[in-house]
């Protein structure tokens, strides 16, 4: 038996079971905006199947969304938001995968936050405690009670039952930031997302379906900024991968943001993550695939890959810049990268032709995700066949 602690945000008091039928105690409260947690220790089982931990960091829309999607196809299954409970849950489940969003540790509400003059970037809106609690309780096996942040209302609502699924992962704006959550990520993504990219993805979203002002979208990115370099943009340095996405150098001084240059930095000596490479492992290549067997019109598509640094890491990095014309083609492109962890020739194209309406299906920011959402795939089954082994190993011994 195990000793567990188990952190919730509420005042109630009662029993429930964990996806292995074990009973859980829950002891929690709460205060109005400020949340405070009570942690219980109880004699408790974990779980025999460990639960994989992927955190995911952004800022806000700059495609977490779409990429939790890519990510949760890869595994099979629809992902949907957990059955009963609030519409309003930020929280996404499918067979193999919980998506949880980190705004759900807003220890702030939005009103809370206005009265204090905080953003929700700030360390201070959020209790990374709870954070930190939870998502290792679920990492042992133990079902939370976790707030709800909830975006309509801008309030935290009644908390939701999270059981520990196969693959965790936690999305948001500080996965990586406090040490004690960072360290119990099995792997880490950063999506990258550059100032004037971020801009026309906001006007495309914002002003053209949520009928914000051009101004109003302006002064939001500008509030936000300090914050966001202060806080946000350093968890880069902590991540196993990376996806930046900057405007093209393909047409000189393009600022419509629809041609994109796309790099996937990926650290090396990652355990159970072996970075993908194109042609020949180790070497620095240029690589325009336009041509017989690829058709690409203006301004065509530039490939680089090579060995690089990132913070103090080495790192491979693999870039595109350039936009697909026609997706079928693409294997074109996956035929001559190596390390895909596909299961099957062409595994990358049908996830992109399946996917072709997702934003990015046609250039390098859904090619690199679809890319990491199968290196998570190995990972994950890399990690449970050792766990699996490791018995049989002990029993040898
Ligand atoms: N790869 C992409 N190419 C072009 N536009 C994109 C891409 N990814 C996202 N976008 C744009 O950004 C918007 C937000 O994307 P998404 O919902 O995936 O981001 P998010 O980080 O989950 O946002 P939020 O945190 O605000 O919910 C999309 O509606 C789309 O307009
Ligand atoms: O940065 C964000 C992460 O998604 C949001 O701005 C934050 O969660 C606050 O949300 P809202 O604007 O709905 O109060």
């Amino acid at each position: 038996m195990a000793l567990c602690a188990v952190s919730t945000p509420t005042t109630k008091t009662h029993l429930g079971f964990s996806h292995h039928n074990h009973l859980i105690f829950y002891r929690t409260s709460s205060k109005s905006t400020k949340t405070t947690t009570r942690t219980t220790h109880i004699a408790c089982s974990a779980g025999d199947q460990k639960t994989v931990v992927i955190g995911l960091a952004a800022d806000s829309g700059c495609g977490k969304s779409t990429f939790m999607r890519r990510l949760t196809s890869v595994f099979g299954g629809a992902a949907e938001p957990p059955k009963g409970g609030n519409p309003d849950s930020n929280t996404l489940i499918s067979d193999t995968t919980t998506v949880i969003c980190l705004d759900d540790y807003h220890s702030l509400d939005r009103y809370g936050r206005k009265e204090k003059g905080v953003t929700a970037l700030d360390p201070r809106a959020n209790n990374f405690d709870l954070m930190y609690e939870q998502v290792k309780a679920i990492k042992e096996g133990v079902a939370v009670e976790k707030p709800i942040y909830n975006h309509v209302t801008g309030l935290l609502d009644p908390p939701e039952l999270i059981q520990p699924p196969k693959i965790l992962v936690i999305e948001g704006l500080h996965p990586m930031y406090d040490p004690r959550v960072r360290d119990l990520l099995d792997f880490s993504i950063y999506l990258d997302i550059s100032n004037e990219v971020k801009f026309a993805w906001k006007i495309q979203r914002d002003m053209a379906e949520r009928g914000h002002s051009l101004e109003s979208i302006k002064a939001s990115i500008e509030a936000r900024k300090p914050d966001f370099d202060a806080y946000i943009d350093p968890q880069k340095q902590y991540a196993d991968a990376v996806i930046e996405v900057l405007p093209t150098q393909l047409i000189p001084d393009d600022n419509e943001g629809k041609v994109l240059r796309v790099r996937l930095i990926m650290k090396e000596g990652v355990k159970y993550f072996s970075p993908v490479y194109l042609f020949d492992e180790g070497s620095t290549i240029s690589w325009i695939p336009c041509g017989r067997k690829l058709t690409c019109s203006y301004p065509g598509i530039k490939f680089f890959y090579g060995p690089d640094a990132y913070y103090s890491d080495e790192v491979s990095l693999l870039e595109m810049d350039g936009m697909f014309d026609r997706l079928d083609e693409l294997i074109y492109v996956e035929s001559h990268l190596s390390n895909l962890s596909t299961k099957f020739y062409g595994e990358v194209t049908q996830q992109m032709l399946k996917h072709a309406d997702f934003p990015g299906s046609n250039n390098g920011t859904g090619f690199f995700q679809t890319i990491v959402g199968l290196k998570i795939r190995d990972l994950y089954e890399q990690i449970i066949g050792e766990s699996a082994s490791a018995p049989l190993e002990a029993a040898k011994v």
